[in-house]
């Protein structure tokens, strides 16, 4: 018996050993075929076809080159500069510039056709199982399954619908604008960092608007998600190792546990809204609703119980809403602060739009579709800082593309940062921010009108597209508006600011969020007088006051000094001269005053100037020129005692005006000090000069629209943007700053279009974004892909070949269409977002939550907004002249001077001299209609007032 038992035991222990060993040889030739086998067939695959690109190394191919680039390019400050590709993928940019012949999928037209997913052969890559097992929902699906849940959720994202969800958007951004208030305070200045408050509040807003009544729980629910995707990415981006999904770490089983509350959360709300529902108690108006009720109307269209969704999927798609929309449009809204603290100008021009727009009421629907320089701007800032950094595809069966065959299982990359930085479709100046090669929609922006695709393109374009737009457009709006309390910021010079209450990412930092770096500064000031023109007229004659007790050696001083600018960074002089008219008009007198300038002769000048720019002076203001006559040495002139007086111009913020203008009395020692702060930042300060100065005038750049504070305290005033000036924005800070598969050899064919290949281990990223991470998930399915560089589309093994993604007629369709626009606006023969099912009529089918999207404009939130994009977004309408068409050399004493006179209002300073009010008078008189069109709207009626008495 117990020998029996004995031999019983040993033959149960030599099958579990052999079952064992069975399985362990099983796992490792998965392993190798995984890791070593098929790299190495796609390698050759494509090497055979003259494709180049770094050798695979077992087992991590360029994973650990990956990771020491993304260092390295970390390690040192980023300067303030759009050029951030080297920065954000080191080791793509490097395999790219080395291993030519490059990637054909660098072609945009090649990326449209991959995204356009042609026969249903180019899919998605599986991605981490990890990430699958807690990130489920319509970006993760294929086939039918894909084509269901997005005609069943496009309806959610119809503008119609969007225009519901107004008022949780408008909440948010109050609650956000109350919170800036409250930090503020009664401080004097509060920088604070934007990034985690703008992460927030797009949380907020993905909260409101998914579950409506439910927030609170919403909230909670977001929380669990934050935390997930935390450790998601902290798991994820450990090496890959087959099976590894099965370890029960403490990591894992914290993912587990908050998704365990997730759902049972989700499950009471969806219970909630469904028992509302029968009773007819529900107000559909967020995304679970509009989702439910969808989902209803499928299930009633098929008369079948089960042709709906499940409550489990819908669970799964409303924990998408937050992964896919909160930090891809905080990232949006991030890097469009920073760019607008970088360019003040275009700060100026979006918060006159707003304010014409909105004056001081919230922002509206209608309102926001006529923000034709906001929306610019948003563009121009998905051009240069895509929140999602790269589409990634598979090839699912043998394909196509350029004049390459792809085996299955390959793995295409599409850079979108890339062909968006690509100085062969935007130009030279493609890495420069310049949102008015938007002005003609985006069809005309670039060479080719496919190279915008920040939300992708084809069936699979951005669901959410509309829905981040307009929470950007009102995002944006909210802090340009004059909201009660909030306190403008001032930029802060390097000196100024030596500490920053929340630094960003430093030089090594390996966050990978975008935009941490930005801080907002906010802070105390007088009262913006934009309303007050009166006022402004008063600062103007201030000016001239000062100007007039001013000795001739306080003049030359200040002249000089400006004309030390000028020499010294003559862009910057013209910037500040631009955006500071009546600092522009008080130079330009004092010329007169001192004689430097010949009446007629300037008005001839001028009217040359404005007529006929010479080449090199074109956009220069007139007074540029005629201060670089100013004697190098005025210092020798100044009159004992005088001046050191201090015209300090700094250049603060257009829309914030805030000269002082302490009258100078009697010694008056003027300086000008035009301080080159920093590149982006010029500034002017017209400050006091210490000693004996009263100082003359404290001019900050002003805008000719926005008058400037007077002595009265305010209680209104803008939020001002800038960029943190001593450390500047690192890479790491980048939002998904997610390398393409750091692990894979790189193959790259650029113009001969052959691609770049890179076997890789399905590594995922060093900085691996969210979105990039979980949406475009790296890891692929075994087996391991080979991945080209750009652009490519992967089907996973198991999709169907037939899957009918694309009906025949779609494919044709698609094939004919020549263009699709950055997944804002695919051309109609472009099926975005559609999934192309049988039962569907071909044209309007593949609308799905854009349908209401134009052609171009895309990204327009509604047929309303695409309606107004015609003529707004014209250049030369008066939001356009008012902001930064400020006429360059035409004198602007037109606007302060001759109003005066004009209007009969506060009388002519007394050192203009007969003569020269002739001069201005004849200026006034010599302008064309063109130029009197460019002029801001006040200073345009002024003139003309004032034509017609003298005529
Ligand atoms: C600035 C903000 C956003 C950007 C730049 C962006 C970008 C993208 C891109 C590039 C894709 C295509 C991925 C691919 O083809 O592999 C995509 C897909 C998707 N996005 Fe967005 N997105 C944004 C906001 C949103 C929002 C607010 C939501 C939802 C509330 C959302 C939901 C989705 C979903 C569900 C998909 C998958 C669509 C499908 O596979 O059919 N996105 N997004």
């Amino acid at each position: 018996m117990a020998m029996g038992e004995s031999v019983s035991e040993d033959m149960a222990w030599s099958l579990a050993w052999g079952v064992g060993g069975l399985l362990l040889l099983a796992w490792a030739l998965r392993t190798l075929n995984w890791a070593w086998w098929t790299p190495r067939r796609l390698e050759r695959a494509l090497r055979a076809q003259g494709l180049n690109g770094t050798p695979y190394r077992f087992p991590n191919g360029d994973f650990k080159e990956n990771i020491r680039l993304a260092k390295e390019a970390s390690s040192t400050p980023m300067p303030l500069t759009h050029d951030i590709v080297p920065r954000v993928l080191p080791f793509l940019r490097r395999a790219i510039d080395e291993y030519v012949p490059r990637v054909t999928i660098m072609d945009p037209e090649l990326v449209r056709e991959v995204l356009s997913n042609k026969f249903g052969h180019f899919g998605k890559p599986k991605g981490s199982p990890l990430g699958r097992l807690f990130l489920r929902g319509l970006v993760s699906y294929e086939g039918e399954k894909w084509v269901k849940h997005r005609r069943i959720m496009n309806p959610a994202f119809h503008v119609e619908k969007l225009k519901r969800m107004l008022p949780a958007f408008c909440a948010c951004c109050s609650d956000l604008m109350s919170r800036w208030e409250n930090l503020v305070g009664s401080e004097a200045c509060y920088e604070l960092d934007v990034w985690p408050e703008l992460q927030s509040f797009t949380g907020d807003v993905i909260s409101r608007t998914a579950f409506g009544g439910s927030c609170e729980e919403g909230r909670r629910i977001f929380q669990l998600q934050a935390e997930q995707a935390e450790l998601l990415i902290q798991t994820i981006q450990n090496l890959y190792i087959p099976g590894y999904r099965f370890l029960p770490t403490p990591k894992k089983n914290r993912l587990k546990a908050a998704d365990r509350e997730i759902r049972a959360l989700l499950r009471g709300i969806i219970k909630k809204r469904e028992q509302a529902m029968k009773l007819g108690k529900a107000s559909n108006d967020d995304l679970l609703g509009l989702l439910m009720e969808s989902n209803l109307e499928y299930y009633q269209e098929h008369g079948n119980k089960n042709a709906g969704i499940t409550p489990e999927d819908v669970i799964d798609e409303c924990k998408l809403f937050y992964f896919a929309g909160q930090e891809t449009t905080s990232v949006l809204l991030t890097w469009t602060m920073i760019v607008l603290s970088m360019h003040p100008s275009w700060q100026v021009r979006a918060r006159q739009e707003v304010l014409q727009v909105f004056g001081e009421r919230k922002p509206d629907f209608d309102g926001l579709s006529r923000l034709k320089n906001v929306t610019m701007i948003l563009y121009e800032v998905l051009r240069l800082y895509p929140p999602a950094v790269f589409l990634q595809r598979q090839t699912y069966k043998t394909m196509k593309l350029g004049d390459v065959i792809y085996p299955p299982g390959v793995t295409l990359l599409m850079p979108i940062i890339f062909i968006h930085h690509d100085l062969n479709y935007w130009g030279k100046d493609a890495n420069e921010f310049n949102p008015e090669r938007f002005a003609e929609g985006i069809s005309k922006a670039s060479k080719d009108h496919v190279a915008f695709f920040p939300f992708g393109g084809g069936p699979r374009i951005c669901i959410g597209q509309n829905f981040a737009l307009l929470e950007a457009k009102m995002g944006l709006s909210f802090p340009l508006l004059p909201s009660p309390n909030l306190l403008p910021a001032q930029p802060p010079s390097p000196r100024e600011r030596p500490t920053t209450r929340r630094p960003q990412c430093r030089a090594g930092e390996q966050r990978s969020v975008c935009g941490r770096s930005i801080e907002l500064k906010l802070e105390e000031r007088r009262r913006m007088a934009a309303q007050q023109p009166q006022q402004q007229q008063q600062v103007a004659n201030s000016f001239t006051s000062q100007f007039a007790v001013m000795s001739k050696a306080q003049l030359y001083d200040i002249l000089s000094q400006m004309k030390a600018l000028i020499e010294q960074n003559q862009q910057e002089a013209r910037q500040i001269l631009i955006d500071n008219p009546l600092l522009t008009r008080a130079l330009f007198q004092a010329q007169i005053m001192l004689g430097m300038v010949q009446s007629p002769k300037v008005m001839s000048n001028t009217q040359q100037a404005l007529q006929q720019p010479q080449p090199a002076q074109v956009g220069q203001p007139q007074i540029v020129h005629s201060l670089q006559t100013v004697p190098a040495k005025v210092g020798e002139q100044s009159e004992p005692g005088s001046s050191q007086s201090l015209l300090s111009a700094r250049q603060q913020h257009p829309t914030q005006p805030s000269i002082s203008l302490p009258l100078a009395s009697g010694s008056s020692q003027s300086l000008l000090s035009a301080r080159q702060q920093r590149p982006t930042q010029p500034s002017i300060s017209l400050s006091l000069a210490s000693g004996s100065s009263q100082s003359l005038l404290s001019a900050r750049q002003q805008h000719p629209t926005q008058p400037s504070p007077l002595s009265e305290p305010q209680t209104k005033g803008f939020l001002n943007l800038q960029v943190p000036s001593v450390t500047p924005i690192q890479s790491s800070q980048i939002q998904n700053i997610s390398q393409p598969n750091p692990a894979a050899p790189h193959y790259s064919n650029l113009p001969s279009h052959l691609p770049m290949i890179s076997v890789h281990p399905q590594q995922t990223l060093q900085n691996p974004g969210l979105f990039n991470q979980l949406l475009q998930p790296p890891f692929p399915l075994q087996p391991r892909q080979v991945t080209m560089q750009p652009f490519a589309i992967q089907f996973h093994p198991q999709m169907p070949h037939s899957l009918g993604l694309q009906p025949s007629s779609a494919s044709q369709q698609l094939l004919s269409q020549p263009l699709f626009h950055s997944g804002i606006t695919p051309p109609s023969s472009f099926p975005q977002g559609q999934a192309p099912h049988p039962s569907q009529p071909p044209q309007h089918l593949y609308q799905v939550g854009s349908s209401h999207m134009g052609t171009d404009y895309g990204t327009q939130v509604s047929t309303s907004m695409q309606k107004d994009r015609g003529a707004p977004w014209v250049l030369g309408s008066s939001e356009i002249t008012t902001v930064g068409t400020q006429l360059p050399g035409l004198p602007p004493m037109i606007s302060g001077q001759i109003a005066t006179g004009a209007g009969g209002q506060p009388p002519r300073p007394p050192p203009l001299t007969p003569e020269m009010e002739k001069a201005l008078l004849q200026q006034v008189m010599g302008l064309t209609p063109e130029q009197i069109n460019l002029l801001p709207p006040e200073q345009r009626n002024q003139v003309l007032q004032l034509r017609e008495m003298l005529k």
